[in-house]
């Protein structure tokens, strides 16, 4: 069977839930990405236009550092990356996290949850970090 992890990333709790339940279901190994520089309520606040959060999503070149080491991913046939949807994106960091992963040769999936907004334009974002990574 093919050996799955789980990165998700997730300040709320709702996306590691789904991390957990999918985790479950496939055997998977999981990893929480965290963010080396912790996000306060007030970084989170999307009706504040220079909260944090905002003006990274607003940022193309913003990219977040993570906490640690990243997994290594030599064992694995299958990475899935789980994440919330902020300002219809990924949360940059999730860019930080793909460009210093070698996803060369994986099967990679991922999924999000959101107050509403659809995967569609996240997806474009993750399918050129996916083939910037190849
Ligand atoms: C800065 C910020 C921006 C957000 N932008 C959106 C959005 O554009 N569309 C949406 O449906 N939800 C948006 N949300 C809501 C989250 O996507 C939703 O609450 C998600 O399930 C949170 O996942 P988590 O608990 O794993 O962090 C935003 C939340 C934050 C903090």
């Amino acid at each position: 069977m093919a050996k799955t992890i789980i990165l998700y990333f997730s300040k709320t709790g709702t996306t590691e839930k789904v991390a957990e339940v999918i985790a479950s279901k496939l055997g998977a190994d999981v990893y929480q990405i965290v963010e080396a520089v912790p996000y306060t309520n007030a970084d989170l606040n999307w009706n504040n236009p220079t909260s944090r959060a905002n003006i990274e999503q607003g940022d193309e070149s913003a990219r977040p550092t993570y906490k640690g080491e990243l997994p290594d991913l030599t064992s694995y046939d299958q990475v899935i990356i789980g994440h919330p949807i902020w300002w219809g994106r990924p949360p940059r960091i999730i860019q930080t996290v793909m460009e210093n992963l070698n996803l060369a040769g994986k099967r990679v999936a991922t999924f999000a949850t959101s107050g509403g907004s659809t995967y569609s334009e996240a997806q474009a974002v993750i399918d050129q970090m996916v083939k910037n990574s190849a």
